[in-house]
């Protein structure tokens, strides 16, 4: 099997404020899993609001660097020394779709020029036919046609079409990688399963790999292969969905599981729960723990002596 991505011992740390009162976040720490070429799957990162997620989609897309580690994208490793060429190569690969498509958009830009400074930029193309055919292309993929799109501004879309609008952006250079960071919260809950379905059949008939970044246990539990959960920028549990998300083992993916479970959305990203799991969750914050391999497949982080 050959290596899409590969994230190998990635952490980030931030330093704020100034010399008297520095502060430094451990963002991300020590994060390590890989995707395959040969499997597209949906790979969910998912935890509360703070654990890192952004962070680590930002990384994986090149506008972040890691502060210790590599990422590697079919075996080249993503690094600010590269050319100009590289760089437009990696971004045709992997391909951003962010959480909120009316800012995603210009408000004053009709959304099809997006698309074909977009067809122009990684598909060279300049013929207007070849054009409309690539935009037109992957419009169809995800549900709309250029026809619909052609002259319309973001404002006179809903949400759910302006969100498809963006995948379909995202899907011109024809990417194997798409980081999808909350990509149905800001959408009308009655149109996010729609959006949901439209990532899970980019991965069953275009064979498009997406890292779908959520806080949503019920999105993520229909639509991913394999999960990890972040908690405070660390990985506390990570393996196949189901295995993981039927029987959590971590205090924390319990906690997430249980909170889920007893509010009715997952909306702000907030664990609100039981008191006691949540200070035994809290409690190994600041413990690093390691993280071990268990016999159904999964990776879980323990704790010596705690
Ligand atoms: N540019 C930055 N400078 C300083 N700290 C940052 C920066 N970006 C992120 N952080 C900090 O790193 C931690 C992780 O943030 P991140 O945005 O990655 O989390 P998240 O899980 O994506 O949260 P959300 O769901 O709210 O987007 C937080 O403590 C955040 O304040």
């Amino acid at each position: 099997m050959s290596t899409l991505l590969d994230i190998n011992g990635v952490s980030k740390q931030f330093t704020m404020g100034g010399l008297l009162s520095r502060k430094v976040v451990n963002a991300v720490e020590s994060a390590s899993f890989a995707l395959s070429v040969e499997k597209p799957e949906i790979f969910t990162i998912i935890g509360e609001s703070g654990s890192g997620k952004t962070t680590l989609a930002r990384m994986i897309l090149g506008l972040e660097l890691p502060s210790t580690g590599t990422i590697s994208f079919r075996g080249k490793t993503v690094s600010s020394r590269v050319s100009k060429a590289e760089r437009l190569d990696f971004m045709a690969n992997v391909q951003p779709v962010f959480q909120n498509p009316f800012e995603a958009f210009n408000p004053l830009k009709r959304i099809d020029r997006y698309l074909e400074s977009t067809a122009r930029r990684f598909l060279k193309l300049r013929d207007r036919a070849e054009l409309d055919r690539a935009m037109d292309g992957a419009l169809q993929k995800v549900g709309l046609s250029l026809a619909e799109v052609k002259g319309r501004y973001p404002h006179e879309m809903s949400g759910g079409q302006l969100q498809r609008a963006a995948i379909a952006r995202a899907l011109i250079p024809n990417p194997p990688l798409l980081i999808a960071d909350e990509p149905v919260s800001m959408v009308d809950a009655s149109l996010r399963m729609s959006i949901v379905n439209l990532l899970k059949s980019l991965r069953d008939d275009l064979k498009v790999s997406v890292i779908y970044i959520t806080h949503d246990l019920a999105t993520a539990y229909y639509i991913s292969n394999r999960i990890i959960i972040m908690q405070r920028g660390r990985i506390v549990e990570m393996g196949d969905a189901r295995t993981v998300l039927d029987n959590p083992e971590h205090p924390y993916s319990r906690l997430l599981k249980a909170s889920v479970l007893s509010t009715e959305d997952a909306g702000d990203g907030k664990l609100a729960t039981d008191r006691e799991m949540l200070n035994r969750a809290n409690g190994l914050v600041g413990v690093a723990g390691r993280l071990v391999d268990r016999p159904d497949g999964r990776s879980v982080r323990v704790y010596e002596g705690v």
